[in-house]
């Protein structure tokens, strides 16, 4: 576990609260009752086998997808869901959606890089044309997070360019620029080729080790047991087991888990 992770969070500000998230599609359960929170600083990871839910979850807390019921507040402002007359679920306020969303940052498992942008373009992009950042601050901003995730030298160069672990890394900036209160994460490395899954690992790790709240969905079990301070074990849509990594990794009942250790991770 990370140096200083923070057992109790009984005294630390809750930044994201899952509460009872059910989440349906079409006749498939995939969420049935999940409940999450983060506290300042607290660095969890969401595991289990594929299916189980977990990039639902976590899409579902800045609310790319939509609870068919359950409770969501970020940073203590619960966001307000209306259902519709043939029974969905919506947002009922778009601004208190803007707002939100401008507290999390999130990070795909495919990048999702402007492709006709440069790389610091795509870094100031949402903090010049969402949050009205003067573009030189944006700009200067910006270079110190590619300086941060090793990728300076390459601010000029178009995605296309850069290689996998690269262009996670530019995402991460991108994601950093919006000052989020947490970083959400969904597979980041999955589709690196193995060689460049450590270059974005480290980068995560370092962002753990500066106290930044963060959400990340993960398959790297040995990233897990190091870095998170809190691991929720997801299978069928429930959390089976959660707790310390010492916990959910360590205990006999834990095999469940273990099953997922890629030989990599050894
Ligand atoms: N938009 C969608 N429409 C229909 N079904 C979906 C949608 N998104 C996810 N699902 C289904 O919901 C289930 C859970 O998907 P989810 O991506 O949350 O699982 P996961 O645990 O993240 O898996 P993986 O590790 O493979 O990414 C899967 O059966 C998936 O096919």
């Amino acid at each position: 576990m990370r140096d200083g992770a923070v057992q109790d969070g009984a005294n630390r500000m809750p930044v994201v609260e899952l509460d009872d998230i059910h989440k349906r599609f079409g006749l498939l359960e995939v969420l049935k009752g999940v409940s999450l929170t983060a506290h300042e600083g607290d660095v969890i990871a969401l595991i289990g086998a594929s299916g189980s839910g977990k990039s639902t979850l976590l899409r579902c807390t800045n609310l790319l997808e939509i609870p068919n019921s359950g409770r969501i507040l970020i940073g203590n402002e619960e966001i307000r869901l209306n259902r519709t007359s043939d029974g969905t679920m919506q947002v009922a306020d778009q601004r208190q959606l803007q707002r939100i969303r401008s507290r999390l940052g999130m990070v795909f498992q495919s990048f999702n890089l402007w492709a006709h942008r440069t790389v610091l373009e795509n870094v100031i992009e949402a903090p010049v044309h969402v949050l009205g950042q003067p573009r030189a601050e944006a700009i200067a901003r910006g270079e110190e997070l590619l300086r941060k995730v090793g990728l300076y030298a390459k601010k000029d160069v178009y995605p296309a360019f850069l290689s996998g672990g690269q262009q996670q890394r530019a995402a991460i900036a991108r994601a950093l620029a919006i000052e989020p209160r947490v970083m959400l994460f969904d597979e980041p490395t999955s589709a690196l080729d193995p060689e460049l899954v450590g270059e974005v690992l480290r980068v995560i790790r370092d962002l753990a080790a500066e106290g930044r709240t963060m959400i990340v969905v993960t398959h790297e079990m040995a990233f897990a047991r190091d870095v998170a301070n809190h691991v929720m074990f997801l299978h069928n849509g429930t959390v089976e087991e959660e707790g310390t990594p010492q916990k959910v990794f360590g205990s006999p009942e834990s095999e469940r888990c273990r099953q997922f250790v890629r030989p990599r991770d050894h």
